[in-house]
């Protein structure tokens, strides 16, 4: 029998998702998360389809080599583990791609290589897709393991987007431009935008938001990126839970020669402890949104500030694009978070975007249209799903020769 299941891992900074798909239809035979990695309070949650049973951890992960091991645990126990000969690759999530990667990569030690040697542009997310590289590789030595990168799907940027004005000689040398990421969930959603709307994917023009734990938005003309608001970090554009988004980068020489701070003191204050953490104390939108009912100022400012600088990149990239089809919220903040869709999208129906109030307040796990009829532009909700993209690209590539 030929083997059919794909595998995929997405290594987040602090956390390891995954899915076990079978790729003869794309189905789910298993999923699961792990949280908190490297805390006290680490959690691991795991479901198996066929079964429908959902079994929890609780208790520390160390790092994400116990988190993988873990899960290849939960795995064998179902009668799916990493040993079967039902599994044909595994494919990983990897954030940063710099140029060189502009397609799905079987990995092999020159493309270790060369991830690590990203990780200063990368090293929140890098380090992580990397141990998980290495703990997938040693369980599977002889699998095949895909590399695929957040940053392909915005390779297509004109240089007027990608490039910093500072002069090219220097930012060549450096490999200083704008690379974008998320690029998996900006092509998977702006392509299922597409299909909600009837259309193909080359006859629309789409703005899209998305908003999890990190935020970016992009701007796709017919099926190509032009222009996304992360850069040569995933640091850059909108305000994010932990990390800052757009500043002038003078506060960085002024927190350094006024402050006193150093430049891993102002590194960690950006990535780490800004955005909505830094402005009020809580990263989660949740919690974020119970306090402004609560009638908490700080929460309400933290909020004001979020949805303003969406605002700006909605507009931007309006300009940008010329005519927009659509607007579209995915990830976990932009999937369930109706007030934040409400907000972002208030005051723009001078050009052509409105919510649907009760449109927007449903909830659920389909792509939906949340705009009125009437309006112009279509405000959309399509669930990112990066780990079946992540399995389709794999399959697409290691299916061929097998
Ligand atoms: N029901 C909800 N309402 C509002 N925000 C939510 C809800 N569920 C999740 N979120 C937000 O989504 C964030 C996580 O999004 P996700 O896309 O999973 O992020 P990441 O992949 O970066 O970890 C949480 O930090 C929280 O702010
Ligand atoms: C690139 C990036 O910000 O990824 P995440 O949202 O998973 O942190
Ligand atoms: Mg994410």
């Amino acid at each position: 029998m030929t083997a059919t299941r794909v595998l995929v891992l997405n290594s987040g900074s602090s956390s390891l998702k995954y899915q076990l798909l079978d790729m003869r239809d794309a189905s789910r035979l298993a999923l699961g998360l792990v949280e908190r990695i490297g805390e006290q309070t680490s959690r691991l949650k795991h479901t198996c389809v066929g079964t429908g049973e959902t079994r929890e951890q609780n208790g520390p992960i160390a790092d994400h080599d116990a988190a993988l091991k873990a899960v290849a645990e939960e795995l064998a126990r179902d009668g799916i583990g990493l040993d079967s000969p039902d599994l044909l690759a595994i494919g990983h999530r990897v954030v940063h791609g710099g140029m060189f990667f502009t397609e799905p990569t079987v990995i092999d030690d020159s493309v270790i290589t060369e991830i690590e040697r990203l990780i200063p542009v990368a090293p929140l997310h890098n380090p992580a897709n990397l141990t998980g590289i290495r703990t997938a590789r040693a369980l599977r030595p002889d699998l095949p393991q895909i590399a695929v990168f957040d940053t392909a799907f915005h390779t297509t940027m004109p240089e007027s987007s990608a490039r910093y004005a500072i002069d090219p000689r220097l930012a060549d040398r450096y490999r200083v431009r704008r690379y974008g990421f998320h690029g998996t969930s900006h092509a998977y959603v702006s392509r299922e935008t597409a299909r909600l709307l009837g259309k193909d994917p080359a006859e629309v023009n789409v703005i899209v938001l998305h908003l999890g734990n990190g935020a970016s938005a992009s701007a796709v003309e017919r099926g190509r990126c032009v222009d996304t608001s992360m850069g040569l970090t995933p640091l850059e554009g909108l305000v994010m839970g932990t990390r800052s988004g757009d500043l002038d980068p003078a506060v960085i020489f002024h927190l350094a020669r006024v402050g006193g701070m150093s430049m891993d003191e102002i590194d960690t204050l950006l990535n780490k402890r800004s955005g909505l953490f830094g402005l009020c104390g809580d990263n989660d939108m949740r919690e974020i949104r119970r306090r402004i009912d609560e009638g908490d100022q700080e929460a309400a400012l933290a909020f004001d500030i979020y949805i303003h600088r969406l605002k700006k990149y909605i507009g931007a990239y309006y300009a940008v694009l010329g005519k927009v089809d659509a607007i579209v919220f995915t990830a976990g903040v932009g999937e369930n978070a109706a007030p934040v869709r409400q907000a972002a999208i208030a005051g723009l129906e001078g050009l052509g975007a409105a919510v649907d109030p009760e449109l927007n307040s449903v909830r659920g796990d389909e792509a939906r249209l949340i705009s009125p009829a009437s309006a112009r532009v279509a405000v959309a909700v399509v669930p990112t799903d990066e780990e079946l993209e992540i399995a389709t690209q794999t399959y697409a590539l290691v299916g061929k020769s097998n």
